[in-house]
């Protein structure tokens, strides 16, 4: 059988817990299969210094991470990926930073990947990259003569051509996805975007359906969404600390109803909304004062990118305004903590709750939204409100959508989601609970794995990537 390598920037201890969805829910594939997993070890080095290769056993997982040199970190990580490509990708064009010197480390660190991993590469492996870190991955890998297959998921969205089209060199980035044999998306809104990208700007032509072939190469492109491992997760809520922490919140909150937003602190998570419509619930329905508290959780994320630090002010003097104006002695309607909460006691959390918020401006998918509804009571579960721009949106449709620049809107869907009978939460949970069982973890590995297994071996070579 062939070996899966999975290369994704970010690489965490299987047997350890991880804030980020990518991160949780390659955990989650590699614990089942075995592989190796190959990213950036989280060390940065002074520039000049060779960078080390370290490698570790985690159970069936053999971990290879690779240090970056400063410079190099700051323009393929903060610079490229996080400055350019997610704000583009989650149609931020207002906050990109399009300095000329940050393609150049990006493409330096792919190549510096590729050439670590091409040697630890075996024949018939099958290789897995994932996100928008490692975009010209594949292509660098055959131009080292790799032949093996090669797939590519982004678990962000991809915005419509003419977004994209904003980014100083496009047409490189798309080219470089047909060294990949299959590429994979998490909506259908995205494949559409994709298609049509390639067929207007890139003139591919089709050959099947969503299979293109262009600059000599064939890619199957497809829509994958991404689930959570239904069973591990309702596991976490039933091991003691999850237990633990749904009974201490129970009793804390025994008067009240709580809503809850667990997110890293992103401007595309659509906090400062988010909050503005909890004000607006609080002065149109003032019988929820004292009887609803939200639990906001931001953790820390990409705190070197200035437009996070900007976020994170404007949050602080929102909870603390709304706490200010409507807060008594003895009830604080938001309760905001800008730390990193352990997996393990968020299933508590969640099954503590009434509403769960999660109101993205724009998201991939937004794994918390599937592990709220996987923590519930069925006899008793709370309510998920839900961004229309979230990936998850496609599949989640028995939550209560909202349109999150519509803060009116939101705050009513949030009042109704309060209001909502027990019988009706049990209906849209039943209906919820089986989509996320359905199109859990494993189905998206599965199906993701399959068309990858399918696909014909590839050319190596590929000397139409430069610059
Ligand atoms: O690695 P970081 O820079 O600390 O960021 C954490 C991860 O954020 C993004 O997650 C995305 O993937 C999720 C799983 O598919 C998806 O549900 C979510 O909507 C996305 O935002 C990012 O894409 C990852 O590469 C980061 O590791
Ligand atoms: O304080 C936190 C915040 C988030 N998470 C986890 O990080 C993941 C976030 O994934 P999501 O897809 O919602 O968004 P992303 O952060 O990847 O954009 C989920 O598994 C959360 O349970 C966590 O463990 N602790």
């Amino acid at each position: 059988m062939s070996r899966l390598v999975v290369v994704s920037n970010r690489v965490a201890d299987p047997r350890k817990t991880a804030a980020g969805g990518l991160a949780v829910a390659l955990a989650e594939v590699l614990n089942n299969t075995g592989g190796l997993w190959f990213g950036w070890s989280g060390r940065i080095v002074e520039d000049g210094g060779q960078p080390s290769l370290h490698t570790q056993h985690a159970g069936p997982v053999t971990l290879v991470t690779a240090d970056l040199g400063q410079s190099d970190h700051a323009a393929y990580y903060v610079g490229y990926s996080n400055g350019v490509l997610w704000p583009v990708f989650h149609y931020r064009l207002d906050l990109a930073d399009f300095d000329d010197g940050y393609i150049a480390g990006y493409r330096r660190v792919n190549q510096q990947f590729a050439r670590q991993l091409a040697p630890l590469l075996r024949e018939d492996d099958i290789i897995w990259v994932h996100d928008y870190h490692l975009i010209p991955l594949a292509a660098e890998l055959r131009a080292l003569g790799c032949t093996q297959r090669i797939g590519f998921f982004l678990h962000i969205p991809l915005p419509p051509p003419l977004i994209l089209a904003a980014i100083p060199g496009h047409d490189w980035l798309i080219r470089a996805l047909f060294a990949y044999d299959v590429v994979g998306f998490q909506a259908e809104a995205d494949l559409l975007h994709f298609d049509n990208y390639v067929a207007a700007e890139a003139h591919a032509q089709p050959v099947g359906e969503h299979r293109w072939r262009a600059f000599n190469r064939t890619v199957q492109a497809g829509a994958y969404p991404i689930g959570i491992d239904v069973d591990e997760f309702q596991g976490l809520a039933q091991a003691h600390e999850g237990r633990e922490m749904f009974e201490r919140m129970r009793r804390e909150y025994s008067r009240r109803k709580l809503l809850v937003g667990v997110d890293r602190l992103d401007y595309s998570k659509g906090l400062p909304q988010r909050l503005k419509a909890f004000r607006a619930l609080l002065t149109r329905y003032p019988e929820t004062h004292r009887s609803a508290t939200l639990i906001q959780i931001a953790s820390p994320s990409r705190e070197d990118v200035s437009a996070y630090t900007d976020i994170l002010h404007e949050l602080e003097s929102l909870c603390g305004s709304i706490n200010g104006n409507f807060g008594e002695l003895d009830w604080m309607p938001v309760r905001y903590m800008h730390r990193t909460v352990a997996r393990p006691r968020l299933p508590g959390l969640y099954r503590a709750s009434r509403v769960a918020l999660v109101t993205p401006l724009r998201d991939g998918m937004n794994l918390v939204a599937k592990e709220f509804i996987a923590a519930q009571d069925p006899a008793d579960p709370g309510v998920l409100v839900l961004s229309r721009f979230a990936g998850a949106a496609e599949q989640l449709k028995e939550a209560l959508m909202v349109n999150p620049y519509d803060v009116e809107g939101t705050a009513n869907a949030i009042h109704l989601a309060l209001q909502m009978p027990v019988e009706e939460r049990r209906v849209r949970h039943e209906s919820l609970m089986a989509t996320i069982r359905q199109y859990d973890v494993h189905w998206w590995c599965n199906a993701f794995l399959d068309t990858l297994a399918q696909a014909e071996s590839a050319e190596s070579g590929t000397p139409w990537l430069r610059l």
